[in-house]
């Protein structure tokens, strides 16, 4: 039976509660401002507008699960950033990146299940899970292989679907996308992060916006003919080819209302960007965002 998206929000309230005004995932995050300057290069890969000309953007920094008070300091969370790209027509572009290239589940199915058994606190039930389901276990094992970012500022972020380009003379590339901070990924030790407490991203990320921008090298990450474009829990090959399309310049804060009047939608998309049609997790996205949306606006 296919899960609906009203039982995945229903699910993920039920691992970190309902809590009112507040988004059912990524609850915690801090509402930003800033730019996308793209390469000459990118435009030979898509004929979106914002790889065409820079554009201004809006995003937002968040912390994974629907906790509003999880802590900075948690290396198995993931940490997002979501950015509305403000095109010239008026419309946006959207991307959403994670600090894992992997994804918990391969279809919403697997995740409505990993949810809903979390929800039962049974060790055996979960570890019964996790058994059944070795791919969900991936992206657990990958973040505590590393150390916890020191920053929203110092992570790195992945978009995990694949999406496709297409550029002006019709020709179409399966990707991925990863944004890599300028000054490189920078951890802290798992006793440092603790000393840090659970409310540090906020400060570290306004003490760097008086030094400058906090910017992050965008790379399309180029796939290969029988590469996997249906598995958010699977990697490509480590030696794909990747491409730098552009930079992400994060300027300043920005008020909350203008992340929270709408949802950033993975696939709100440009011209010339379509999403993989074999990913089941994709599709599903827009409509558990437009859900939780409808139940945080209510
Ligand atoms: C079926 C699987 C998934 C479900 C049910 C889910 C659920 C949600 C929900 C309910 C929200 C809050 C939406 C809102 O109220 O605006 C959210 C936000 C978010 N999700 Fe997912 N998600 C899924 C998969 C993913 C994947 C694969 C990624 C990897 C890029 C991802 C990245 C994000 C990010 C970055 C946000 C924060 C957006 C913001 O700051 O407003 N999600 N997710």
């Amino acid at each position: 039976q296919e899960a609906q998206p009203e039982e995945l929000v229903d699910a993920l309230n039920g691992v970190f509660g309902a809590h009112a005004k507040m988004r059912a995932a990524h609850t915690k995050g801090i509402c930003v401002k800033g730019n996308f300057t793209p390469t000459p290069e990118a435009a030979a890969l898509t004929k979106a507008p914002q790889f065409a000309a820079p554009v201004p953007l809006v995003g937002r920094f968040s912390l994974g699960g629907g906790n509003p008070s999880a802590s900075d300091s948690q290396k198995d969370n993931v940490r997002g950033i979501a950015m509305h790209f403000q095109l010239p027509d008026g419309s946006v572009s959207d991307l959403l990146l994670i600090s894992a290239p992997i994804f918990v589940a391969k279809t919403p199915e697997v995740f409505l299940e990993l949810l809903r058994t979390v929800a039962t606190k049974d060790k055996d039930k979960i570890d019964a899970f996790f058994k059944a389901n070795p791919n969900s276990t991936k992206q657990k094992a990958w973040l505590t292989a590393r150390e916890t970012p020191a920053s929203y500022a110092t992570a790195d972020y992945f978009g995990v679907h694949t999406f496709y380009l297409t550029n002006a003379k019709g020709e179409r590339q399966g990707v991925k996308w990863t944004a890599e901070p300028v000054g490189g990924f920078k951890g802290l030790s798992d006793k440092d992060a603790e000393a840090k407490g659970a409310d540090f991203y906020a400060k570290e990320l306004n003490d760097q916006f008086t030094k400058g921008p906090v910017e992050y090298n965008l790379f399309a990450v180029l796939g290969q003919p029988g590469d996997q474009d249906d598995d958010p829990t699977s990697e490509w090959p480590a030696d794909r080819k990747s491409v730098k399309v552009g930079t992400i310049s994060i300027t300043g804060l920005e008020n909350a209302e203008a992340c929270d009047v709408g949802i950033f939608d993975p696939n709100q998309l440009a011209d010339g960007i379509e999403p993989s049609p074999n990913d089941k997790i994709l599709p599903m996205r827009s409509q558990d965002y437009a859900v939780s949306f409808g139940r945080r606006t209510q």
